[in-house]
């Protein structure tokens, strides 16, 4: 079990200072350079002290993840809450909301949000349960800007499409058989759901949506990596409104 409350790598550890969210922060003793100029900058400017501390002890807090010499203890990640992030939407004319249904790879949820933050995503809802949540491999990999996009927790994501469309949302689910992405019609309110890497998105939930999206493929492979199809399909969505 991972733990949650540790960040490490130094785009993370400089996100989390810039997120006001670092408790504590170990730079490696002996390291030295640009980049530990800037953290010792940034953490002066955020009022952090810094730990100057030996390899082997930073390996062990981060339990032995790429640290690159910087790991923060951050406060507990702090999901954000649907009933007020639909309030604070409800006056935008163009919002996307990206669900992702039973992900379980921290790599994917982290560069899934890594390209949500560059596109503007509003938020991302995930469930409870049978889902990576987040942890310091997700933050590490979205490079810090989980820090920064909203992220949801649900008990069940089909009552959270169903609230979403009363509240005006289209909904899109994703496969290998639907409308392909350039004829797909992003506008408004938009609820894009994103499936397992291995069994895609659940039948209900495909019932449920407005409308199925494709990316074409001609190669021998079935299907994209969960990230990089959420990635066309989320610059899809920000190039059309663009
Ligand atoms: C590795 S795929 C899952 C494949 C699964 N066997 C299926 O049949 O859906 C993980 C997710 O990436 C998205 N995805 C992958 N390739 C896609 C494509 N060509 N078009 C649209 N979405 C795709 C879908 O959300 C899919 O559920």
């Amino acid at each position: 079990m991972e733990n949650t409350d540790v960040v490490y790598g130094l785009h993370a550890v400089t996100e989390s200072l810039n997120a006001g969210v670092v408790n504590k922060l170990y730079v490696e003793e002996k390291l030295r350079g640009k980049n530990v100029e800037k953290i010792k900058e940034l953490a002066r400017e955020k009022k952090v002290n810094i730990s100057w501390t030996p390899k082997t002890e930073l390996n062990k807090i981060s339990e032995n993840g790429v640290h690159q010499g910087f790991v923060a203890r951050v406060a507990e990640f702090s999901y954000a809450d649907l009933e007020t992030l639909l309030a604070e939407v409800a006056d935008k004319e163009e919002v996307t909301f990206l669900v992702l249904d039973e992900l379980t790879d921290p790599h994917n949820l982290g560069s899934i949000a890594r390209t949500a933050d560059a596109t503007g995503v509003d938020a991302i809802i995930i469930p409870k349960h049978r889902s990576v949540g987040i942890t310091p491999t997700a933050v590490k990999a979205s490079t810090g800007a989980l820090q920064h996009i909203p992220v949801v927790r649900v008990t069940n994501l089909s009552r959270t499409l169903n609230k979403l469309k009363e509240v005006g949302f289209w909904t899109f689910g994703t496969d290998m058989d639907g409308t392909i992405y350039s004829q797909w019609n992003t506008s408004g309110k938009i609820a894009l759901v994103i499936g397992n890497e291995g069994k895609g998105i659940g039948q209900n939930l495909k019932k449920q949506v407005d409308e199925m999206i494709t990316i074409p493929m001609v190669g021998h492979v079935q299907s994209l990596n969960a990230s990089v199809a959420a990635s066309v399909l989320m610059y899809e969505i920000f190039r059309n409104r663009m």
